[in-house]
This record gives structure tokens, sequence and C-alpha cells, in this order.
């Protein structure tokens, strides 16, 4: 692929922390945070990154690289807003996959095609949420990108009621996704005790399925930023 590395990017924040979801929570993690999201999910805890006046630096793909060069960190994760509703965004994932050693992850919110990255030598990691009910965002997801994951991969569901438990089940379910990726359900933060979960795995032995807690909000304060 061609890259043309003055392209930019609005970047809202970037920093160092332990990954606190997905299949490396636990691990550092180089956090790099775009601005702007095409839906408005009612939980979203990141609402301030995805407002008209957000404040943001443009940079280009050569500084972004340069972030992640010094941050001397492994795991990279492209995060947001949404990351991948940026025009030209393969290309700043593409370079940054150019760099030995390098293990990126996109957090990406279920509406934008995934497609495009299938037969990509080297491949970005996809964590894929699929919005439920109590997002209010559930018609946005796009189920054609089940037939485009790998096995390292992950789907996630963000769970604030029984209801969404329930589809969270039926739609593992009809696609058979523990065969094709991670599962991954987490709370609501905050809306649903986790015990609830468990005991909704247990009833229903979604023996392949991972519960997951976000780690960020138990270490630090819940609302703050850069963590
Ligand atoms: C802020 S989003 C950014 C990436 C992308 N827009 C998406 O939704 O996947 C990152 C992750 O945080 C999760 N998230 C946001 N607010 C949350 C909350 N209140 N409780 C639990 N997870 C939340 C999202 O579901 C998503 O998996
Ligand atoms: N520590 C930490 N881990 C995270 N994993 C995914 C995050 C995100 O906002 O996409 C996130 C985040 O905001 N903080
Ligand atoms: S898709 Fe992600 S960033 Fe956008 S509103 Fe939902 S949780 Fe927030
Ligand atoms: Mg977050």
């Amino acid at each position: 692929m061609d890259i043309n590395y003055e392209l930019t990017f609005p970047l809202v924040e970037h920093f160092i922390s332990i990954n606190g979801e997905g299949r490396r929570a636990g691990q550092l993690a180089l956090f790099i945070r775009l601005a702007g999201c095409n839906l408005d999910c009612s939980y979203c805890d990141t609402k301030w990154a995805n407002k008209a006046d957000v404040k943001f630096e443009k940079k280009t793909i050569r500084e972004i690289v340069d972030i992640v060069k010094n941050s001397n960190c492994k795991n990279v994760t492209l995060t947001g807003g949404e990351p991948l509703l940026k025009k030209d965004v393969d290309k700043l994932i593409a370079a940054i996959l150019e760099l030995d050693d390098i293990r990126l992850e996109i957090e990406t919110n279920g509406s934008q095609p995934i497609k495009k990255y299938d037969d990509w030598k080297r491949r970005p990691v996809m964590t894929l949420d699929y919005k439920l009910a109590s997002s209010g965002c559930e018609a946005a997801m796009d189920t054609e990108n089940f037939n485009y994951l790998h096995k390292e991969d992950s789907v996630k569901f963000v769970s604030g009621s029984r209801a969404d438990l329930e589809r969270t089940l039926e739609i593992i379910t009809k696609y058979d996704l523990t065969s094709k990726a991670n599962c991954i359900i987490s709370p609501v933060f905050g809306q649903i005790e986790p015990v609830e979960i468990v005991d909704f795995m247990k009833e229903h032995e979604m023996n392949d399925v991972f519960l997951q807690l976000q780690m960020h909000k138990i270490i630090w304060d819940p609302n703050k930023q850069g963590v």
C-alpha cells in the first residue's frame, strides 16, 4: 500500500496504561484515541471525545508513528470515538503495522466494515462491539462483519440488562461466534451487577465466553481520563 505519511488524523489523547479491556487486558498498552463517532451509545464513557467542539491535535501519520516508536510499547490500541470512521485510517493502520514487534488492536463499534483488512498479510486484531438494546444503537450493527472475524479477534457484548444478556446469547448462537473469535461479555459500568452475568452464563452453560470487568475503572476513579 502507498502510504502518504503527511495525512492527518484528529488525536484527542494518547497515553500508556494497562489495557483494561479485551484479550490483552492487564498488559501495558499505548492508547491512541481519535475524535468523533457515528453512534451515541447511552452509556458511552468517552462522550467527551465525540463532541463537535472537542479539542484535538491534527497529527500526521509520521507523528503518530513517532509516538508509537517513542512509547516502547508492544501493544498499541487505536480507539476513539470510532477509529474506523476516519478517511484513510487504513493508511495509518498500515503505517503502524510496518513497525517491528507491534501488536495493534482496533476498538471498533460494530457499525463499520472490517472486510477490507481480511487479506492483509499483517492484520490488526479487531475488538468488535455488538451494541445491544440498552446502548440504543443496535440498529446500526453490521452483522456482515461476523464473516470476517479472525481467531485472535474479540466480539464484545456490553450488557446492561437481562434482556441484553438474552440477546447476547441469541447472537452468539445464531452466528456461531465462539468458533470464530473470542466472545466477551462486559457489564455496562455500574448498571448491572457482574454476578448477574455470571449467573446467566452458568444458567446457559456459556463455557466458551469470557466475563470481563473494565480493569482501569477498578484501579482508578471510573471517571478519570487518560488511564
Ligand atoms: C469508548 S469505546 C471506543 C471504541 C468504539 N467506538 C466502540 O464502541 O467499540 C471503547 C469500548 O468501551 C466500551 N464502553 C464504553 N462505555 C462503557 C461503559 N459505560 N461500560 C462498559 N463499557 C463501556 C465500549 O462498548 C467499547 O467496547
Ligand atoms: N485502560 C484502558 N483500557 C482500555 N481498553 C480499551 C479502552 C478504550 O477506551 O477503547 C480503554 C481505556 O480507555 N483505558
Ligand atoms: S460507539 Fe463507542 S465511542 Fe461511539 S458512542 Fe458508542 S461507546 Fe462511545
Ligand atoms: Mg475507554
